[in-house]
C-alpha cells in the first residue's frame, strides 16, 4: 500500500531532480534529521493521547495519535532495514498527511483539530524540496478545499474550548519546530557547500580562494595582537618531469602525500592551502624568524629524504624550494605585500638551484 502511494505521488511529481537543502546533506546527517523528527513526532503524539482522552474527550483523537505512533515506528524499522532515505522521506511526508486530513474529514473544525493542517506541507517542503513540496502541497490543499465544500453545511462554530486553544498552540509549537529544524538543514547545508567550495579536491587541503582569506584572517589578528608570522610559498621543483617520467597518476600521489606529510608536521593553527599546480602556501602564525626558517629548512629536508614510491616500486627523488616572508610586530605591510615577498623568494630559491629555502631580507 505504501508503495502504490509513493509510486503515485511520484509520478505526479516533477521527474527532473531538483536539489533541496535536505538532499545536498550527507546519508548520515539526513538520517540524523528523519529519526530526530520521527522521535519528535512521537513525543508530540504521547503528549496528546492523554489531552485527547481526557480535554478533548476525543477517543479517536487518541486513537489517531497511537496510529501515528505506529506509523513513525514502522518508517523507522523500514529505515533501518532497507536504508532506503529517499522512500522514507516520502513516508515521512505522506503518512502524517493521510492521517491528518483523516483527522480533519472526521472532525471537521471540531477542537480546531484543523490547527494541525498546517504541519504537513511544512514537512513536504522540508524534505521533499520546492518542486515536490509545490506538487504536493496543491494536492492537498485541493483535498482540504474539497474536505470543507462537502461539510460546509455542517461545519461547526468556532468554540472557546480547552481542547481548542491545546491544539492551536500544539499546533504552533510544532510549526515552530519545523521552522527550527528547517533553518538547522539550511545551516548544515550551507556549511557543507563551503566547505567544497574552499577545499582542494585532491589534497583536502584549503584552496587558493580560502587561503588567500586565513591570509587576511591572520594579518589583521597579528597587527592587533603586535605579533609576527610568516608566510611560505612551496613548490615542487621539476614536477613536470614527475609526470613526464612516472605518469600523471604518481604527480597526483606525490601532491596527496606531500601534503599529508605536511599536515603530519605542523601545529594547530598552522595553515596549509594549495594554490595550484605544484604550489602551495603555508602560513605560521606567532612565530619568530629563526623558527620560521628553521621549519622551512626541516620541510625541504623531510620531503628531501621522504620515499615516495611508484607504483611499479621504484622511488621517485622529490624535493622541494621555499620562499618565506615574515610580517614583524610593526611591519606596515599588507597581506598581499606579504604574498608578493613570498613569491619573490620562492622564484630566488628556485634561481639558486632549488631543494633550498629563500628568506626575504627584512626578515
Ligand atoms: N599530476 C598532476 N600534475 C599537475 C597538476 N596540476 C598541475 N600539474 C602539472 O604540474 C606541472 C607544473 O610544472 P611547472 O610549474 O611548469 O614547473 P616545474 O616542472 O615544477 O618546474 P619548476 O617549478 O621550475 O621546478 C605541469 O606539468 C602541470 O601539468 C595536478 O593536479 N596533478
Amino acid at each position: 500500500m505504501i508503495e502504490l502511494i509513493i509510486r503515485i505521488a511520484k509520478r505526479f511529481s516533477s521527474r527532473i531532480e531538483y536539489p533541496t537543502s535536505f538532499s545536498c546533506l550527507d546519508d548520515e546527517r539526513r538520517t540524523r534529521h528523519i529519526i530526530g523528527t520521527h522521535a519528535c513526532t512521537i513525543t508530540g503524539a504521547l503528549i496528546f493521547i492523554p489531552i485527547h482522552l481526557f480535554i478533548s474527550d476525543l477517543p479517536l483523537g487518541a486513537l489517531f495519535n497511537i496510529i501515528c505512533i505506529a506509523l513513525c515506528l514502522l518508517s523507522l524499522v523500514d529505515l533501518w532495514f532497507r536504508g532506503n532515505l529517499n522512500q522514507t522521506l516520502w513516508i515521512t511526508v505522506l503518512l502524517p498527511s493521510i492521517l491528518v486530513v483523516s483527522l480533519f474529514w472526521l472532525f471537521q473544525g471540531r477542537s480546531q483539530i484543523s490547527a494541525f493542517l498546517i504541519i504537513p506541507p511544512g514537512f513536504a517542503f522540508l524534505l521533499l524540496g520546492r518542486r515536490h513540496g509545490t506538487l504536493f502541497g496543491l494536492g492537498y490543499g485541493l483535498t482540504i478545499v474539497a474536505i470543507v465544500l462537502l461539510h460546509l453545511k455542517s461545519w461547526p462554530e468556532f468554540a472557546y474550548t480547552p481542547a481548542a486553544m491545546i491544539n492551536m498552540v500544539g499546533a504552533l509549537i510544532l510549526a515552530l519546530f519545523w521552522g527550527f529544524i528547517g533553518e538547522r538543514i539550511r545551516g548544515e547545508t550551507f556549511q557543507t557547500i563551503e566547505t567544497i567550495a574552499e577545499s582542494d579536491v585532491l589534497t583536502d587541503s584549503i584552496n587558493r580562494r580560502h587561503f588567500f582569506e586565513e591570509v587576511q584572517r591572520v594579518h589583521k589578528i597579528t597587527r592587533y595582537q603586535h605579533s609576527s608570522f610568516a608566510m611560505m610559498m612551496m613548490d615542487i621543483d621539476s614536477f613536470k618531469s614527475i609526470n613526464d617520467q612516472y605518469g600523471h597518476d604518481m604527480g597526483d600521489k606525490v601532491l596527496i602525500e606531500l601534503v599529508r606529510m605536511l599536515k603530519g608536521q605542523i601545529r594547530s593553527g598552522d595553515i596549509i592551502g594549495r594554490l595550484g599546480g605544484d604550489e602551495f602556501g603555508l602560513l605560521f602564525p606567532n612565530i619568530t624568524v629563526q623558527e620560521a626558517v628553521g621549519r622551512a629548512k626541516n620541510i625541504c629536508q623531510q620531503v628531501d629524504s621522504y620515499q615516495f614510491i611508484s607504483s611499479d616500486g621504484q622511488h621517485v627523488p622529490v624535493t622541494i624550494s621555499i620562499g618565506v616572508a615574515m610580517f614583524l610586530s610593526g611591519n606596515p605591510l599588507t597581506a598581499e605585500q606579504i604574498y608578493k615577498t613570498a613569491d619573490q623568494q620562492l622564484y630566488r630559491a628556485k634561481q639558486a638551484g632549488k631543494n633550498q629555502v629563500a628568506v626575504s631580507d627584512g626578515a
